[in-house]
């Protein structure tokens, strides 16, 4: 019987990566990624491409996991899990955790979160200087991917899947190559990875897709992923070409930038080709959207229907959508603001470089543990947006979290006793509203501090300190600085 040795497989996987890497320009050499690693096979094995290239690329990597804790101690085995595969590849790791919750009226807890990762991922490539965010979707996902678009009635733009740049920022190098090779690469290359064993609706119908759907088409087909993937990328370039003819109409319909929005000339939209007519609706839509989230075909549609013979100002079910008549003219602005996925109590973690995200006042906070030496210059020039303290005397559990009724407080450099926090934000003048979502750090034993506003005396670093704890603030906040 002929054996067949592993390499050529491995080199094969290497050489449609690298492909893809080049054809695609997804990044340079000499370039600093960020890889998102969630633990799964995807991304391990992304990890894992893109360290063997490092050294012959000059890349600079840093990887970044993110927990929600969404699954309990799961969530921490994987985790644990990406820590361990980092450290024995010398890969330096940012930990981020985010919290998300569902609020009635919005999308599905596992949508919040994919967008929650996003936000703070690019937030973390800004800081950390990265030039791209490496993500691990490949052939199969993008095939699943344009199937579950298909089930909801999509049209061209869902249909054209995910490309393998994003806004220039995200690159999905493992997009052209399929589960399978990824997976017979680990095997080869010895790789663990963890399953996700997270059952939501999305997943779940993603799934089904997976188990049963593919399967039957891949009898009738048997390369159909490859197919389907060949597909998008041909979709991709109409979508592309059509988006600029959008662009164009667009420009000559909207007069005047209204309140956020847009202020348009109904009698010319009437002209355009339904087609088009839906197309620049979805385009307004979706800039209207921080999050850039395509509006659904029937959005558009009661979108459309409103300009073509509507009266009164209606509310569109996409992020609270506000169409509004004068005329012959209408604007398209958003409606009251809703408040991002608030954030309740998140843990810190402290034994690794992290990173916390809080959507309350869209601030990041970098974590970071240091021998009292390394903190001596921060010690020096301590600022409103920074705080170093006793990593002993903080302990653990460290947590982020809202102000609660009957907080109490022992600001630094402040005589007497210890203050209520509501006393202390009368003090320093926080109006109320911002009160309710501006974050607290707090240890096991009190508040540590209010970030952009005061550190407690109780944690501060003294001179017997060995460990200390540098906390970073990142947007929102204080700016004016520390009273
Ligand atoms: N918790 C996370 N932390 C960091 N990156 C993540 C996380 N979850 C997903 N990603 C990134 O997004 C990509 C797609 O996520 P998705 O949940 O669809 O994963 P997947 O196809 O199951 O991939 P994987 O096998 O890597 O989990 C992943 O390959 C990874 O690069």
């Amino acid at each position: 019987m002929a054996v067949r040795s592993v390499r050529p497989a491995r080199t094969a996987f290497l050489k449609h990566v690298i492909l893809a890497i080049r054809r695609q320009r997804l990044f340079s050499p000499g370039q600093h990624l960020l890889i998102a690693v969630s633990g799964g096979p995807d991304s391990t094995a992304l990890a894992s491409v893109l360290t063997r290239l490092a050294p012959k690329w000059r890349l600079r990597l840093t990887a970044v996991h993110v927990n929600y804790r969404l699954r309990g101690a799961e969530s921490d085995e994987d985790e644990a899990s990406v820590i361990s595969f980092c450290k024995g590849r010398k890969l330096p790791l940012r930990v981020l955790r985010l919290a998300v919750a569902k609020r009635s009226g919005q999308s599905s807890l596992q949508a919040l979160a994919r967008e929650a990762r996003y936000d703070a991922m690019k937030r973390l490539a800004e800081e950390i200087e990265a030039d791209r965010i490496a993500v691990g979707h490949t052939a199969d996902d993008q095939a699943e991917t344009m199937l579950l678009w298909m089930l909801r009635g999509a049209g061209l733009t869902g249909l054209a899947g995910m490309p393998f740049v994003r806004d220039s920022t995200v690159i999905r190098p493992l997009l052209a190559v399929t589960r399978k090779q990824v997976l017979s690469y680990l095997k080869q290359e010895k790789l663990s990875y963890r399953e996700d064993s997270s059952n939501a609706t999305e997943r779940y119908k993603r799934n089904r897709i997976r188990h049963e759907l593919m399967p039957i088409l891949s009898s009738l087909s048997p390369k159909i992923v490859t197919h389907l993937q060949q597909s998008a990328e041909l979709l991709r370039e109409d979508e592309r070409y059509l988006d600029q003819v959008t662009r164009e109409h667009l420009s000559a319909l909207v007069t005047s930038p209204d309140n956020g929005g847009v202020r348009m000339d109904g009698r010319a939209f009437a002209l355009l080709h339904p087609a088009l007519q839906r197309r620049v609706l979805r385009m307004v839509l979706r800039n209207l959207d921080d999050i850039r989230r395509a509006p659904g075909a029937r959005v558009v549609e009661a979108a459309r229907r409103f300009v073509l013979s509507g009266r009164r100002p209606v509310c569109v079910p996409h992020r609270n959508v506000r169409l509004m008549r004068q005329g012959h003219w209408f604007s398209i602005a958003r409606g009251t603001h809703s408040a991002p996925g608030m954030l309740q109590a998140i843990e810190v973690p402290v034994a690794v470089p992290s990173v916390v995200a809080w959507a309350g006042t869209n601030t990041q906070f970098h974590v970071q543990l240091l021998s009292r030496q390394e903190a001596e210059p921060f010690l020096r020039a301590e600022m409103a947006n920074r705080a170093v303290f006793d990593a002993d005397l903080v302990g653990t559990p460290l947590v982020l979290r809202g102000w609660r009724p009957g907080d109490r407080f022992k600001p630094a450099g402040m005589k007497g006793k210890s203050k209520k926090l509501q006393d202390l934000f009368t003090d320093v003048k926080l109006p109320r509203d911002k009160r309710t979502v501006h974050p607290v750090l707090a240890a096991p034993d009190g508040i540590v501090w209010i970030p952009g506003i005061r550190r407690d005396e109780r944690f501060l670093v003294r001179d017997r300190s060995t460990r200390c704890l540098l906390v970073t603030m990142i947007g929102g906040g204080n700016e004016k600085g520390e009273r």
